[in-house]
């Protein structure tokens, strides 16, 4: 493994089971095995628990989408400065469920640089990793939308898109991290991803739809 460490990032997104005591429950057990393991567990909670899970643990929280706005008239946006003052640690931009266009993500990786928050841009293939990568963001997370949700792992099913976008993320800007997603359920998925030069994994449903998430997320980091 590189001498970065690996980020497992948990997106709880809107399912029943990420909400309320549900995210908290999860946000628990993240910090524990966090604590236990000395890996990086992150969480994407709903915008509403942002602020509740980051004051009540010491994971770092991510939001699930940022707008690219100043303060002002907007109505119904996701204004960067306020997901930073409810305590993230960064977002997610352009996931497969949230796409933006390429302008949009652009402006959002660059207004979360000037706020000091971590971006993370979702990308469905190689050429869009590559694309990303050349907007600067902190990382790169691939993910085969056919996979996301699915129970297949992306690490088992399609090993050559991660590596394809490690390649290519690196070919163009070696700075920026890669992370993989889609499927991935188990500790040999993340060290799949791992080793095939990620430097961590996006996931939700395995975790947030598991009836004892603290054991998945055990499993998810017992191999690094
Ligand atoms: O943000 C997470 C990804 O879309 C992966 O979701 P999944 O782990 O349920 O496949």
């Amino acid at each position: 493994m590189d001498m970065v460490s690996p980020l497992i990032l948990v997106n709880l997104k809107t399912y029943q089971e990420g909400m309320g005591r549900n995210a908290h429950r999860i946000a628990a057990a993240a910090e524990t095995v966090a604590q236990e393991s000395g890996v990086v567990i992150g969480i994407a909670p709903a915008f509403t628990e942002i602020h509740p899970i980051s004051h009540h643990y010491a994971i770092p929280v991510y939001a699930q989408h940022i707008d690219a706005i100043t303060p002002g008239a907007h109505t119904g946006h996701i204004l960067p400065e306020a997901v930073r003052a409810a305590g993230a640690r960064g977002t997610l931009i352009n996931h497969s469920e949230r796409r933006l266009t390429l302008a949009d993500i652009d402006a959002c990786v660059q207004v979360a640089r000037r706020l000091n928050l971590e971006s993370v841009v979702c990308t469905n293939n190689d050429s869009t990793s590559a694309a990303a990568a050349a907007l600067g963001p902190d990382y790169v997370a691939v993910e085969p939308p056919e996979l996301i949700g699915s129970g297949v792992s992306v690490s088992k099913a399609d090993p050559g898109i991660i590596e394809r976008s490690v390649n290519a993320v690196r070919s163009v800007n070696p700075d920026v991290k890669v992370l993989t997603g889609a499927g991935i359920q188990s500790g040999e998925c993340v060290k799949i991803a791992v080793d095939l030069g990620t430097c961590g994994v996006l996931l939700a449903s395995s975790v947030v739809k598991a009836d004892d998430p603290e054991a998945v997320l055990r499993d998810l980091v017992s191999m690094l």
